[in-house]
């Protein structure tokens, strides 16, 4: 599953894009990136692990117009020093990080796209899939799926997919700059809005490396993934 790399590149002028700007429908519509997660705010969680990877430079917040204001003042409140600026996203995923890549320093080489949403992020995660781009110019981390994959067609399972080449992709995930930015401009001007990044980067026919993800980073999409990023945050603390 995963390739052959290049040897590793220093990686320069790194900005994570943190994504926020999503609207928790699956959640109930409360703002689950607001929800406690031990003690603080899921959001403040995913700041605080691109904070502490010293293999990223910045920060850029994206998020609803109504939470430019308490985002910053939780990006204070928690310490975040890299935080460059805090920006209004669009109505898709694809609008929004592209108004991150934007509001990017204009220095950045490499952009990391990471769901505010993935709150457990870890440092290795983050730091494999930047080296992986900054060698081959696009990478994302991935986990191989763990159940058996079925095609559902009326109701009934129409066909069996074999799964040793499927893995469900995480964040963050990396880019050389210009690369996501004319795949993200592209997308908005054939009017597609992709649910991850790659797909908007290998729709220009470029590779994405799968570097490795983890089982823990999961993303809070619905209620029941609060107890289990309770759980799996219990377990690191012991
Ligand atoms: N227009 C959008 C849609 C999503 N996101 C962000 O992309 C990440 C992944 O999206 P998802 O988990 O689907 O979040 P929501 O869009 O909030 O959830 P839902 O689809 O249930 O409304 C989230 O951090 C979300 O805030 C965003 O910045 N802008
Ligand atoms: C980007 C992502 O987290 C990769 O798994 C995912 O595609 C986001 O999807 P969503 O529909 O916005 O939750």
């Amino acid at each position: 599953m995963f390739g052959k790399r290049k040897k590793k590149a220093v990686p320069a002028a790194v900005c994570a894009v943190i994504v926020a700007a999503g609207s928790s429908r699956r959640m109930g519509g409360e703002n689950k990136l607001l929800l406690p997660l031990g003690d603080v705010p899921v959001l403040a969680h995913t700041l605080a692990a691109f904070e502490k990877c010293a293999d990223v430079r910045d920060i850029v917040l994206v998020c609803r117009e109504q939470d430019i204001v308490p985002y910053t003042e939780l990006a204070r409140t928690f310490g975040i020093s890299k935080l460059r600026t805090v920006t209004r996203g669009g109505g898709s995923r694809t609008a929004s990080v592209l108004a991150g890549v934007n509001a990017a320093p204009e220095d950045t080489a490499l952009v990391a796209v990471h769901d505010g949403a993935r709150p457990l992020v870890s440092e290795a995660v983050i730091s494999e899939a930047v080296y992986a781009a900054a060698a081959h110019g696009a990478a994302a981390p991935v986990v191989p799926v763990k159940d058996s994959i079925k095609r559902i067609e009326n109701g009934v399972i129409a066909a069996d997919v074999p799964r040793d080449t499927l893995a469900a992709v995480q964040t963050p995930q990396v880019f050389a700059r210009p690369l996501l930015l004319r795949a993200l401009n592209e997308a908005a001007r054939q009017g597609q809005a992709y649910t991850d990044d790659c797909a908007a980067v290998e729709a220009l026919g470029q590779p994405v490396y799968a570097t490795h993800g983890s089982y823990e980073n999961i993303k809070i999409t619905t209620p029941e993934d609060i107890a289990v990023a309770e759980a799996l945050l219990q377990k690191e603390e012991i």
